[in-house]
Formats: C-alpha cells, sequence, structure tokens
C-alpha cells in the first residue's frame, strides 16, 4: 500500500482524485491540503466522501507531503513549481497536474502563462505523462508533468498519422469542445450556470496556452520531419459539466493508407483508447466519469482531407484519471487499477 498526498484537495481535480484514489486496492490518500479549509472535514466540502474519505484538509506542508510515496499537484499553475525542489530533494515522487512542467522551452512556457518560472532547472527532469507515448520513461520517472486536457484529447487523435508520415504536419486544425469543469471550482462569473446555459461559444481563438503543448507533444513523435507539427486550435465552451470533444482536421499526402487499420493497430495494446468501427461517431458521455479515450477516423467523400474524432472526460482522462494511470506505472501496479469502472450512463 502506497502512502498519497494530493495539494489542492478541494478543486475539481483533487475530488475527481480522491473519487478514484478511494477505490484504488494499493493506494491510500493520507495528506490532502487546502489553505481555504483546513481542519474542515473532506465530506463537509465534498458529500459523495462522506463515510469514504475519513481526512481533515491540512493547510500544505512540504516537511509533511515528503513523508508520502507519492504527491499529486491538483493546484493552479505556478504552485508545484514553487514547492518542488524541496519535495523532489527529499525523494518523493510527484505527479503534477498543472502546466509547470510540460513544456520544456522555458521562454515559450513564460510566455503563455505569463509568469516567471520558479523552477526552471527541474523541467528537463520531468517526463510527460502521456502513457500512450512515454511509458517506459513514466515508469522510472520522479516527476511526471501530466498533460492537459485539451492536449490528451488531440495528440492521442492525430499521433497515429504523423507517426506514420501519413499527412501534412504544417496543415492541422482542431476545434474543441469542453465541459464547464474544464475551468476549475474557483468561481467565475463567465462560468456560472446563468451565463452559459442554452449558449455555445469558442473562446481563446487568438491563441490558447494548450497550443504549444500541442505542437510539442506531436513534433516529438515526428522528430525528423523537414517541417514541425503546426496547428491551428479552436476551443470552445459547452454547457455541460463534463467532457471534451474535440474534432481534428488533417489533409493525407498519403492517400494508399488504410486509416482505420492505422488507428486500430496503433491502439490494439492501450488499455484507454478505444477505436471504434467506422462510421461511429463517439460521444462524451460515453467516457463520463472514465478514463477512457474513445476515436473515430474518417475520409469524406474519399477526398485527401480527413476527420478524427476524439471524446474524453477532461476530468478523468484529462486529469486526474490519467495521473493515477501514471502512478499505476510509476509503482508498478496494472495499469488499470482503481480505473477500471464503465462511464457513467445516462
Ligand atoms: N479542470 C480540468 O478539467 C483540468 C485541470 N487541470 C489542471 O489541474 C490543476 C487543478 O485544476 P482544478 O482542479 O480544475 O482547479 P480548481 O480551481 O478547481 O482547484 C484548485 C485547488 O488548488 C488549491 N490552491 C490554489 N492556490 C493554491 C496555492 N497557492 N497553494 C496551494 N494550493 C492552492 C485550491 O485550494 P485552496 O485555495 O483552498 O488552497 C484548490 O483546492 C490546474 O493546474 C488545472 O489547469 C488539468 C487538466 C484538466
Ligand atoms: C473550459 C476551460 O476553461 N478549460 C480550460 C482548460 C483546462 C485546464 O485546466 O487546463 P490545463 O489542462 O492546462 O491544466 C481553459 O481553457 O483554460
Amino acid at each position: 500500500m502506497i502512502n498519497v498526498g494530493i495539494v489542492g484537495g478541494t478543486g475539481y481535480t483533487g475530488v475527481e482524485l480522491l473519487r478514484l484514489l478511494a477505490g484504488h486496492p494499493n493506494a491510500q490518500v493520507s495528506v490532502i491540503t487546502s489553505r481555504g479549509e483546513a481542519g474542515t472535514p473532506v465530506a463537509d466540502i465534498f458529500p459523495n466522501l462522506r463515510g469514504i474519505i475519513d481526512l481533515e484538509f491540512t493547510v500544505p506542508d512540504v516537511k509533511i507531503l515528503s513523508a508520502c510515496d507519492v504527491v499529486f499537484f491538483a493546484t493552479p499553475h505556478g504552485v508545484a513549481q514553487s514547492m518542488m525542489s524541496e519535495l523532489i530533494g527529499s525523494g518523493v515522487r510527484v505527479i503534477d497536474l498543472s502546466a509547470d512542467f510540460r513544456i520544456r522551452d522555458i521562454p515559450t512556457w513564460e510566455h503563455w502563462y505569463g509568469q516567471t518560472h520558479g523552477c526552471p532547472e527541474l523541467v528537463e527532469t520531468a517526463v510527460y505523462g502521456l502513457p500512450e507515448v512515454n511509458r517506459a520513461e513514466i515508469a522510472k520517472a520522479q516527476l511526471v508533468a501530466c498533460p492537459g486536457c485539451y492536449p490528451t484529447a488531440t495528440q492521442l487523435g492525430l499521433i497515429p498519422l504523423l507517426e506514420h508520415n501519413v499527412v501534412d504536419p504544417s496543415r492541422l486544425s482542431v476545434s474543441a469542445a469542453s465541459g464547464v469543469s474544464g475551468a476549475g471550482r474557483q468561481g467565475k462569473l463567465d462560468n456560472i450556470f446563468s451565463e452559459v446555459g442554452e449558449s455555445f461559444k469558442a473562446y481563446a481563438a487568438g491563441g490558447h496556452r494548450h497550443l504549444p503543448e500541442i505542437e510539442q507533444g506531436l513534433r516529438e513523435v515526428q522528430p525528423s520531419v523537414a517541417t514541425p507539427a503546426e496547428v491551428t486550435f479552436v476551443p470552445h465552451l459547452l454547457p455541460m459539466i463534463r467532457g471534451i470533444h474535440a474534432t481534428l482536421f488533417a489533409e493525407l499526402t498519403d492517400t494508399n493508407v488504410d486509416l482505420q487499420q492505422l488507428f486500430e493497430s496503433r491502439y490494439r495494446q492501450e488499455p484507454f483508447v478505444d477505436v471504434l468501427p467506422a462510421g461511429s461517431h463517439p460521444q462524451t458521455r460515453s467516457v463520463k466519469s472514465s478514463n477512457m479515450c474513445r476515436i473515430a477516423v474518417f475520409r469524406p467523400q474519399g477526398r485527401k482531407a480527413i476527420t478524427v474524432l476524439s471524446v474524453i472526460d477532461n476530468l478523468t482522462k484529462g486529469a486526474s484519471g490519467q495521473a493515477i494511470q501514471n502512478m499505476n506505472i510509476m509503482f508498478g501496479f496494472k495499469e488499470n487499477l482503481g480505473l477500471e469502472a464503465a462511464a457513467l450512463l445516462p
């Protein structure tokens, strides 16, 4: 049994970590932090955990966290990097759900996140936690940087095409829509029910902070091509609680490829990527609260322009589920431990 600490326990990814870890046979949460709710029982904030998680929130304290086997950061950008040197120095393994250690180029990170990086020396040591690409490195890592939600759905949908060099990497487009929980639990007027209900909008169309992360990930699976992957990325806000639907557009350079077969063979061994039969359209509700990514690929009218549809739950495969998948890999557990439950329907 490993001891788990969670920094940022009162947020949406924090409560999703608690829900999933409550059913994990090899992990036990021993520390859960909140600055605002220190001393409050977890079940007072999250009634779904009453009788299941018998802990109180405590203020974040590196010394206490250092006694854990693994610490998850479910905090806004900039927090993990402020505590990371001391934690890593103590030998504890860390899984960061924020973007602090995802982007290798520090000036790029500072540009998109609008702050000076507080721990640049550890960025190179972090392993990007997309198991479908980096499983072997994740197993050995002390620090894992979990991918963002949109980058997870997008990369899983485009990687097979780029790995096999069958599309033009300079002509990739992504139109993706997220449920409102993607914006976190801290109240913002833009995200309250009466502001988002019965409406649909794009945002950050001029440039979203997930763009450099998506391009970095796609370029790394195509290290020796002349034209590096370039993506147009437009996110949208959907008036639902959980889920991401990403519609990905690419242009074939090899028109003889069997796309269905390419995707099926790439993901046949993957426990959390499901390639749907030809002609199927994945729905966000088919992955709600599960760690699965469901993908479908189309070549309309047999032309060069192709479309990939990719759905995940932003809080599960897009955040806390993938973080636990990474924990399982790091500690040598079966990869789907604690993550076997089917999606919640209806
Ligand atoms: N929501 C999503 O779908 C996804 C989120 N992520 C990332 O995961 C991280 C958490 O997201 P989410 O759960 O939505 O965020 P929330 O806003 O819902 O929760 C943030 C948590 O962090 C704590 N916190 C805030 N500031 C600090 C600080 N300075 N020091 C210590 N703790 C702090 C808060 O508690 P308190 O203030 O009481 O300490 C709270 O528990 C973010 O980096 C987010 O970008 C990644 C993928 C998907
Ligand atoms: C709907 C919504 O607002 N989504 C968030 C992205 C989700 C997130 O938390 O970003 P990370 O994956 O980088 O941690 C946004 O667009 O900023």
